[in-house]
This record gives structure tokens, C-alpha cells and sequence, in this order.
């Protein structure tokens, strides 16, 4: 081993996961490259290409996240205060390369770094970057997220109108996509679509909580079933009619799978690699599959994806749906979309091997001793129906093709019924409720966590008496679920008159969309859901709903103000058009003051923000960059005004944030003295914050 080899095996040195010794893992595994080149993945002169890859650390890839026209801005703003500037940057002698734009990601909004730990600390332009990501990581504004992994959610084509289900959702970085598509009319304030994130593992649920906190999206809900026997969840267009199951216009199928495709930035696997993996989530990756396509509308469009090269968990799932379909399900061309990305044709055909290491061809030459793991759903269909299934219309991305991980994509699309449900009971879904049509009607009407989950598929009545037995939902979902119940407000409430009020809030706000957490007792926090999640939540009284709604107003009391409720920087996009009191505008350079001033009330303000503030009581204020901050160039900042102070109610870390997308970069990388001494910690520290305010203006003369 030469000396370069050496540092690269201690550089590859990583605790075992479980947590015993220090190893260095070769990346190196027999199995698996025998596996696959019998397997015909990759051919003689592919494959030390795609060992190579797949030896070399995954490049760093993000994504500029966020709705509307947010993420296209912070893009223009990080392209010229960052990745501009480092254009003819010099380390020891060689140009460095800055990031660059994924070519098939639609308008330059993923970014590839080419660059090593060991170069970004040589120079300073690249430890500013490297603050830079990590600070807009940590606030959502990008998220790291394999280049491969965007794939799947931009096949979907979600649509503001979509009712979207993502199935095996956690940790949400295709999540967070999703909800961005559906925003990406800026001229509706919430759309009529939604998104259900769903995920058996109720830990992981709460990843997708933070994930999509920052998107603030009122029309998003977490759930948390296992995905193969996904329960209806139903609504009532009028109020009367219930129990319409809901079909999904899009759903997103990621399902769990051995992640081979990992290899690159999961080095265990090199060391944990086998056949067994794969054998093992097959049958849960097609009972998913087929729930999934039965939660379909008619014309929806299903994505399958897993981060594995293995035929076993893709071409076989989706000939095995394909198979069971009956040609009511067809596998989409999409050869024409995103014609940057290069990418190879499903496999036709494969072979399968045991656990104890046999090939077999068809399922008739599995012995008994092998049954029990190896399933006739895994093996390929026929060569005539390969080519009538056009099983080639799946995508497999090899690593070495564009220096990615590995990655499998199939779009299918409901062209008609499932031959397998009951028409009458879909026909009842139509007819109950006509305005629904599309959303409500090629679905199950029994609850499919009472009926037999759908098996390992099968090729004749003889294959299916060796199908394995049905599984229950995994877990014990209904003894360890506790949340808050969610309670919708009306115009009625005490506590709204106060706000009303206080911050003029027009007519047309959706005060009936306003929940709480609370039946009894202070309510708190107020929370803003769109009408489709509305009518979800009503109708679905035991649904597992581990989330949903944007915060919008915030309990916040003191003798000093009138109204008892602050409004949330989470929710104030929703808020403020409706909001006619204590708004006020600010020119960029009163943003900088705002942000960077402690209490720059006195002067420091331009002659007209300063009179504007002056006129304004105590309590929140919403203040705007632009003269309309609906506009794509605006931002809307919550602000607190005491007697004589005035500051942000922002998060601390999100001061940089706005001041990048001001221009100002040198006080978004050393933020002074002054923003930290008068930043609020947390949403949750205002009140506190509310109360230091009231006394320091105490302690001055009275507002004039
Ligand atoms: C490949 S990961 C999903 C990644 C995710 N789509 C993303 O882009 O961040 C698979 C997920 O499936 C979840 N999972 C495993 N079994 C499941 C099941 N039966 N039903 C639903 N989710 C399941 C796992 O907890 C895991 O979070």
C-alpha cells in the first residue's frame, strides 16, 4: 500500500456503529462486484469506472430551498457575494473550482461543491463559504441533499392543486421539494392542494417536523402509519357527506431498501454488503408499492424510488405491480424530462440468488429450503412481457456517470380501475360526492388496516399457496399515540375581538381556519391550517397526525398592551396581507439599521421609518423591506416596539439571513455586539424579551 493509499484507509477509519473499535474499512467487497457484473449492471468496461466512483467521497450537493420567489433570490445574493467572488481563487498554485449548478435541476436552485475539507481550510474565501452553508443549513435556507434524491419529486410535477402523499417521507428532504412545488403560484396565498408526509417511524416523524418548519406551509400534515396498509383518510366537500376517502393526484414512493447506492458516503455498507438485504425488504417495498397505487386517483402519477442498484427491489417490484395491474397501471417514457441527466434503461431481466449463495432463474427452481426468503414475485417476467411492461422506461443512475451516488426512478401512471378493488364501493365514492371526483375515487372504502395486506406477488394459484403469512401494521401505533387534540376557533372566540382589533384585521381573513392545541384552559398559540387540512382533521377523528398548521399568533402578555397576542415570523406571510395596523415599510438601509442597531429608535432610522415607528403604540409590528412586501423582492420581518426601543422578534441566527439578502455580508458573517446583546434567543424567550422592554421604557419619559 503506498503512502497515499495509506491516508486514504486512515482517513476511511470510523467507529462501528456498534460503537467497539476503531476500524479501517476496505472498500473493497467480493460479493458485491460478483453480484453485480453477473448480474449484467455494469459490463467489463464499466467497471472499473464505476468502482473508482464508488470509492471516492460523494461530492457536496444542496439545494436553495424555499416558496415563491425567496429561494431565486438568496441564489442571486449567495452567487454574487460568494460563488462569484471565489471565480480565479489560487490554492498552492491551482485554480479552484466553485460550486457549480446541477445541470438537469431547473433554474440553477442545486449546486455541486468540488472540494475537499483540507482545501476549504487553506483559504478564507472558502472558510466563508463554508460558514455561509452551515449557517443557511442550519436556518433551512439550503438543504444538503444528494443530487440523486432530488430526482424523484421533480418527475412528480406537483401542481398547487395536487393532493400529494409522500409514503415513506423521513427525514423530508423530497418533502421539503414537494411543499415547495405546490407554492410555486406566488399569486395564491394557499394553495388548494396538500401534502401528507407520512412515516412508520415515529422518531424519523419529527425529522420531518424540523425539516418543514421552515417552509411554513398550512396546507402540510405528518402522519405517522406504516405506509403498506396506509389508512383512507377521509372528507366531506359540504359538511354533510363523510367518509370520502381521499385518492392523491401524486405519490411519492421512497421506499426503505438496502441502499447500495449509498456506498459513497455509507462506507459501512462496503464491509456490511450482502444479497440478504435486499431478498429481506422485498415484500414490504411491493405491499407499499400496491398500497400506494390504490391511494392513486385515476390519470395520478405514482413515483417509486430506492437508493439501490439491485433488480430484486426495483425492476422486480414494479413488474410484479405491473403483472398484478392488469394494465390499469403503465410505466411513464419520461426520456424527454430533465434531458441533462444521464441516466440508464431498466433492466429486462435477472436472476435471483439465495442467502446461501444459489442462482436461480425462474421461481419453479427454488427449492424448499429456499422458499421461505425467496418469493416469485422476485424474478423477471417473460421477455414478451418485459418489453409490453416497457420495464426499460425505469431510470437507474450509475455513480460514474455524473459523479453521484447510485439511484432507481420509475414513474407510473393509473390509466384505469384496479382490477382488485371492489367497483361498487368505488363507484359509491363517485357518485357520494361529484365535486371530489378526482380525489375520492378509485380507493378502498374498507379500512386496509383491517383487511389482508397485499402479499408477495405471485405467478399461478400454486406460487400463491407459498405466499407469506399477512403482517399487521409493524408496532403497537395505537397505545403510544398522544397529541394535543387540534380545536378550531370561530369569530365567536374571546380571544379574537382583542386581535381583530388591535391589528385591523380585514374581512376576508380565514378566521375558521385558525386552530389551537388546547379544549380547556389559556389558549396559547394559535395556529393557521388551509381548508383541505381543515376538513382532514375534522373528519378523521383517531388519524395519527403528528403535525400540521403554521404558528401565526403567540400568547404574549404584559399590563403595558392592549392585545394579549404577538404575531409569529413562522406564519406573518399568511397574516399579513390581512393585517391593516402596525405595519410599516423600510428601505434596505433601515433593515441593516434594524438588524445591526441596539434599540436604534432614536435616530438612527431614515426621517420616515422613524416617524412611522414614532405614531406606532406598543406591541408587534410587521415590518416590510419593500414598499409592497407581497412583492418578489420583499421580506417581511416581525418587530417589537416598546415605549422607546424597537426590536427584532426574529430568531438570532436569521439576522444574517435577511442581511445577506440585503447585501451586507461582512456584518452576515460577524454579526456585532449589538445584534447579539438585542436579539430574541427563541420564539419562546419573547415574552421575557416583552417585559425587559416594558421596563427600560419605564425608566424614560412617556411615549409623545
Ligand atoms: C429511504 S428513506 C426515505 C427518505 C425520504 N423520502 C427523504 O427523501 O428524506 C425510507 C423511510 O421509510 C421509512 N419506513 C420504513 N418502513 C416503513 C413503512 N412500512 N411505512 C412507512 N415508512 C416506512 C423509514 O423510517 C425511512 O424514514
Amino acid at each position: 500500500m503506498n503512502l497515499l493509499q495509506r491516508k486514504a484507509h486512515k482517513n476511511d477509519r470510523r467507529r462501528d456503529n456498534r460503537g467497539q473499535h476503531f476500524e479501517a474499512i476496505v472498500k473493497e467487497n467480493e460479493k458485491f462486484l460478483s453480484y453485480y457484473t453477473t448480474l449484467k449492471l455494469i459490463n467489463e468496461d464499466d467497471t472499473p469506472a464505476f468502482l473508482a466512483t464508488l470509492r471516492e467521497p460523494l461530492p457536496a450537493t444542496f439545494r436553495i430551498t424555499g416558496t415563491r420567489n425567496h429561494a431565486k433570490e438568496l441564489l442571486q445574493c449567495v452567487r454574487t457575494h460568494y460563488f462569484d467572488k471565489m471565480e480565479g481563487t489560487m490554492i498552492e498554485d491551482k485554480a479552484i473550482l466553485p460550486p457549480q449548478p446541477i445541470p438537469w435541476y431547473p433554474d440553477e436552485l442545486a449546486w455541486q461543491i468540488n472540494l475537499t475539507k483540507s482545501t476549504i481550510k487553506t483559504s478564507k474565501e472558502m472558510m466563508k463559504l463554508k460558514k455561509l452553508l452551515v449557517d443557511e443549513t442550519a436556518l433551512g435556507n439550503f438543504s444538503r441533499q444528494e443530487a440523486v434524491s432530488m430526482i424523484p419529486p421533480l418527475l412528480l410535477d406537483v401542481q398547487p392543486h395536487h393532493y400529494v402523499l409522500d409514503m415513506c417521507a423521513a427525514p423530508g428532504s423530497k418533502t421539503a421539494q414537494l411543499i415547495e412545488f405546490l407554492h410555486q403560484d406566488s399569486s395564491k396565498i394557499i394553495p388548494d392542494g396538500l401534502i401528507i408526509a407520512n412515516d412508520a417511524d415515529n422518531k424519523r416523524c419529527y425529522m420531518l417536523v424540523h425539516q418543514s418548519k421552515r417552509l411554513n406551509s398550512p396546507c402540510f400534515m405528518i402522519t405517522n402509519y406504516d405506509a403498506s396498509t396506509m389508512p383512507n383518510i377521509y372528507i366531506s366537500k359540504d359538511g354533510i357527506s363523510k367518509n370520502i376517502p381521499i385518492v392523491y393526484d401524486r405519490i411519492l414512493c421512497d421506499v426503505p431498501c438496502s441502499g447500495d447506492g449509498t456506498l459513497r458516503k455509507n462506507i459501512m455498507l462496503w464491509k456490511r454488503w450482502n444479497q440478504n438485504n435486499a431478498l429481506s425488504l422485498h415484500c414490504l417495498q411491493l405491499r407499499i408499492l400496491i398500497r400506494g397505487v390504490e391511494l392513486l386517483a385515476r390519470d395520478g402519477i405514482l413515483v417509486y424510488s430506492t437508493c439501490s442498484f439491485n433488480p430484486i427491489e426495483n425492476e422486480a417490484i414494479i413488474a410484479a405491480l405491473l403483472k398484478k395491474a392488469g394494465g390499469s397501471i403503465k410505466l411513464v417514457d419520461v426520456s424527454d424530462k430533465l434531458p441533462a441527466l444521464k441516466r440508464r434503461s431498466g433492466m429486462n431481466t435477472w436472476k435471483v440468488l439465495s442467502k446461501q449463495g444459489n442462482w436461480y432463474n425462474n421461481f419453479s427452481d427454488v427449492p424448499v429450503s429456499d422458499s421461505a426468503m425467496i418469493k416469485p414475485s422476485m424474478f423477471p417476467p417473460s421477455e414478451s412481457e418485459a418489453q409490453e411492461m416497457h420495464l426499460d422506461r425505469c431510470l437507474r443512475i450509475l455513480p460514474q456517470d455524473q459523479n453521484t451516488g447510485g439511484f432507481f426512478v420509475a414513474v407510473l401512471q393509473k390509466v384505469d380501475h384496479l382490477t382488485w378493488l371492489s367497483k361498487s364501493k368505488s363507484v359509491q365514492a363517485i357518485t357520494q360526492i361529484p365535486e371530489v371526483k378526482s380525489k375520492t375515487e378509485d380507493v378502498t372504502v374498507d379500512d386496509p388496516a383491517k383487511k389482508q395486506p397485499p402479499q408477495g406477488m405471485t405467478n399461478n394459484s400454486e406460487d400463491e399457496a407459498k405466499e407469506p403469512p399477512s403482517k399487521k401494521a409493524k408496532g403497537n401505533f395505537k397505545n403510544s399515540f398522544k397529541e394535543d387534540p387540534y380545536v378550531f376557533i370561530s369569530e365567536a372566540d374571546p380571544i379574537w375581538p382583542d386581535i381583530r382589533d388591535f391589528y385591523k384585521m380585514e374581512h376576508p381573513f380565514p378566521i375558521d381556519l385558525v386552530f389551537t392545541r388546547t379544549k380547556i384552559g389559556k389558549k396559547r398559540t394559535l395556529y393557521l391550517a388551509s381548508s383541505a387540512i381543515k376538513n382532514i382533521l375534522e373528519n378523521n377523528d383517531t388519524l395519527r397526525v403528528i403535525n400540521t398548521g403554521v404558528k401565526i399568533f403567540s400568547r404574549s402578555e404584559s399590563p403595558h398592551v392592549h392585545c394579549s397576542f404577538r404575531i409569529n415570523q413562522e406564519g406573518i406571510e399568511y397574516i399579513y396581507p390581512y393585517v391593516q395596523h402596525r405595519k410599516i415599510s423600510l428601505t434596505k438601509e433601515d433593515v441593516i439599521v434594524f438588524l445591526t442597531q441596539n434599540n436604534p429608535l432614536d435616530v438612527r432610522f431614515s426621517p420616515s421609518t422613524h416617524g412611522q415607528l414614532l405614531k406606532t403604540s406598543m406591541n408587534c409590528l410587521d415590518l416590510s423591506q419593500s414598499e409592497d412586501a407581497t412583492e418578489t423582492n420583499g421580506f417581511i420581518i416581525c418587530g417589537w416596539k416598546g415605549k422607546f426601543s424597537v426590536r427584532p422578534l426574529i430568531p438570532k441566527p436569521d439576522h444574517t439571513h435577511y442581511l445577506l439578502l440585503c447585501g451586507e455580508v461582512g456584518l452576515a458573517n460577524e454579526p456585532n455586539q449589538a445584534i447579539l446583546e438585542s436579539s430574541t434567543e427563541e420564539a419562546a424567550n419573547i415574552s421575557a424579551l416583552t417585559e425587559v422592554s416594558s421596563e427600560l421604557d419605564e425608566m424614560v419619559t412617556p411615549e409623545s
